[in-house]
């Protein structure tokens, strides 16, 4: 299990996360929703452990082991990766080579293959391409894809995973979600469109920094519909209490 305890982060005195609490369990399809600035990818951010995003209080818990400290190194040998909203660019490096991590990783060309039709790329036109910025945004994106479906994390948190990809490939991306429960990995899906939770179990609802309400994901989407795509005071949390079944 990973674990958010009473999680608060300032940056130069502005509290950009307020006394957040999550769990998430193996195996079980998460979201994290919430409106623009409201502190999702801070979350996800605290969840990898970046640099420059250590809990101003409140700790980080993995199977029970305080890992409040480690770095984002010591963090994905554990299992726990983050696919970037912008997905980085890798001077010089092939497909071939970012998806094998240089050849350090046992894996066939035909899984490779089999990774990078699953996320939409032909293998032929994509394998010896450059990680650079000759790709586009969301060939990126599917490239990230294709490296989760190779390392089979067992934490992934996913920030907007449908940022520059186009609609059509919706079901593309939750295959991908269901395929890391399939392998008893948690999938953690960041986004500010209900569309893209659909498909998870559990969800936080993040306003201003604070989580609003959590529960099951249909119940929580309903209030973000009701609540939040109606809202005339964004990241300013309304003071009566949200729950959901007595929550
Ligand atoms: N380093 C920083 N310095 C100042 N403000 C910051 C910093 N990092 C985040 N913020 C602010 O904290 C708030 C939450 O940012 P965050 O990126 O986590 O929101 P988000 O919910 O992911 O938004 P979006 O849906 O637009 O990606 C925003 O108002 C943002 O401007």
């Amino acid at each position: 299990m990973l674990e958010l305890k009473d999680l608060s982060y300032y940056v130069s005195g502005k509290k950009i996360l307020d006394n957040v609490s999550m769990s998430f369990n193996v195996g079980k399809k998460y979201a994290i929703l919430g409106t623009n600035g409201a502190g999702k990818s801070t979350v996800g951010y605290l969840i990898m452990g970046l640099e420059d995003y250590k809990p101003t209080y409140g700790r980080v818990y993995f199977n029970g082991e305080d890992i409040t400290e480690k770095t984002v190194y010591e963090r994905s040998k554990l299992g726990i990766t983050l696919m970037w909203q912008e997905p980085a660019r890798y001077e010089g490096l092939t497909v071939t080579n970012y998806l094998t991590l240089g050849g350090k990783l046992d894996i066939t060309r035909s899984e490779i293959e089999d990774a990078l039709e699953k996320v939409g790329l032909d293998p032929k036109l994509y394998m010896n391409r450059f990680v650079d910025r000759s790709l586009s945004g969301g060939e990126r994106k599917r490239i990230e894809l294709a490296s989760i479906i190779l390392l089979r994390p067992k934490y992934v948190v996913l920030d907007e995973p449908d940022s520059g990809i186009d609609i059509m490939s919706l079901d593309m991306i939750n295959s991908i979600i269901n395929y890391i429960a399939s392998y008893g990995g948690t999938p953690i899906v960041i986004t500010h469109r209900e569309e893209m939770a659909y498909n998870t179990e559990e969800a936080y609802l993040l306003c201003a920094g604070k989580v609003l309400v959590n529960g099951e994901t249909n119940k929580v989407i309903e209030i973000f519909k009701n609540i939040c795509n109606t809202c005339d005071h964004p990241n300013v949390p309304v003071s009566k209490e949200l729950k959901i079944d007595g929550r």
